[in-house]
């Protein structure tokens, strides 16, 4: 249980930080998908821990080695296992607060769950975890990129410091070109600043990641529950660290008058198009074919390399102080994240859609 995303197209992950490996399995994809391993890969290194000075310092390759559902380069309809090996895994780190809770990780609340818990590295809470979601992740967007759909996130905000231009100002093809992925050079420059500043502080630092999705076809989601921007913000909501998902206008959107929040509908060709989109593309529940924007926000990390009270198993208070290699700041690393769980609900999104319509079955 819970260890599944998706219905029709799907992504089960296994593996611990410190354990021996990570591995996805990726059920539902069709077959006949030409799945270029190489692009894989390239996600896979925009993820990894040690990209750069301003993420966590352990090396892992994050090397993959697709086991089955491949053959001579296309996708067999069977799944799709893949194995990540952790190679730099440094459990010793830990040895200190093996029986002690580090404030806000998940550290108490999977020993109260559990009764037992894999201290080494944060074990299965690790985000190390997500290199399963973003193999997993790069798979669904083959399969949307042969149907035309994009997805593109950058980070749009680190701490105080936030991008004023709305993304269709952006040229957002420029985020990958700097270390913490922002599309704008000199914003890029005074977040890196900061967040340098922030780790030799010994602290950490929160930020926002912006995702565009662009050509979903008009008619994804349900109307009820299973809303697209719910499970968009399901997905969002189960990576490590975020505290919040807001998609179109959002929370600003409370301050508009509905004369001014409404997007009139307009005829272009044969298409149907508004003229604004603080609907974010999602109208009750349904994507309208509009661009699909939303925005996450992810908290300071948890482990801070300072001394701070806390409990430990026994319930006494015990000092408690980060060792090892930590993210000052998970926005760089969470962008290919983001994409990668917003390919996966999409994706689900369109196979589901072809159930919509007698015409279709
Ligand atoms: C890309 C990424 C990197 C992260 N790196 C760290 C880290 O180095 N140290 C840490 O304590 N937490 C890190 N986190 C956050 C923890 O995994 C997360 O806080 C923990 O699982 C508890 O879950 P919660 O914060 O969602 O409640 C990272 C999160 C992400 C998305
Ligand atoms: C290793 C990765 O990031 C880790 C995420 C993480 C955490 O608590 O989330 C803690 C640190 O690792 P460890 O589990 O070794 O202490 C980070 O380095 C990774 O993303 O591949």
């Amino acid at each position: 249980m819970g260890n599944s995303f998706g219905r029709l197209f799907r992504l089960t992950t296994f593996g611990e930080s410190h354990g021996k490996a990570l591995g996805a399995i990726v059920e539902g994809c069709p077959a006949g998908l030409e799945l270029d391993e190489e692009q894989i890969r390239l996600e896979m290194q925009r993820r990894k821990p040690g990209q750069s000075k301003i993420t966590t310092q352990r090396k892992e390759e994050d090397e993959i080695e697709i086991l089955s559902g491949v053959f001579e380069g296309k996708t067999t309809g069977t799944p799709i296992g893949i194995v990540i090996q952790n190679s730099d895994q440094k459990s010793k780190d830990y040895s200190h607060i093996a029986d002690k809770f580090r404030p806000s990780h998940a550290d108490y609340t999977y020993f109260e769950k559990y009764g037992i818990r894999d201290y080494r590295g944060g074990g299965r809470s690790s985000a190390r975890e997500t290199a399963a979601r973003v193999a997993g992740g790069a798979i669904a967007k083959q399969f949307l990129a042969a149907k035309g759909v994009k997805i593109q996130a950058f980070v749009s905000q680190v701490g105080d410091l936030a991008l004023e231009k709305p993304y269709h100002e952006l040229n957002l093809d420029v985020a990958e070109e700097n270390i913490v992925r922002c599309p704008d050079p000199e914003t890029a420059e005074k977040m890196i600043a900061l967040i340098d500043s922030v780790r030799l502080d010994r602290d950490t630092i929160g930020g926002v990641v912006t995702c565009v999705i662009k050509n979903t076809p008009p008619g994804l989601g349900e109307p009820v529950f299973d809303r697209l921007h719910a499970e968009l913000g399901k997905a969002m909501l189960s990576i490590n660290a975020v505290k919040g998902f807001e998609y179109g206008s959002g929370f600003e959107g409370v301050k508009m008058r509905g004369s001014q929040h409404n997007d009139t509908f307009v005829k272009e060709g044969e298409k149907v198009h508004t003229l604004t989109n603080h609907s974010g593309g999602i109208q009750g529940g349904i994507s309208n074919g509009e661009d699909i924007y939303f925005r996450v926000a992810f908290k300071p990390v948890a482990t801070i390399m300072q001394d701070q009270e806390s409990l430990n198993e026994a319930g006494e208070t015990v000092t408690v102080s980060g060792k090892g290699r930590h993210d000052p700041c998970v926005v760089p690393r969470a962008v290919p994240i983001v994409e990668a769980m917003a390919a996966l609900v999409i994706a689900d999104f369109l196979l589901l859609s072809k159930t919509n319509k007698l015409s279709e079955i």
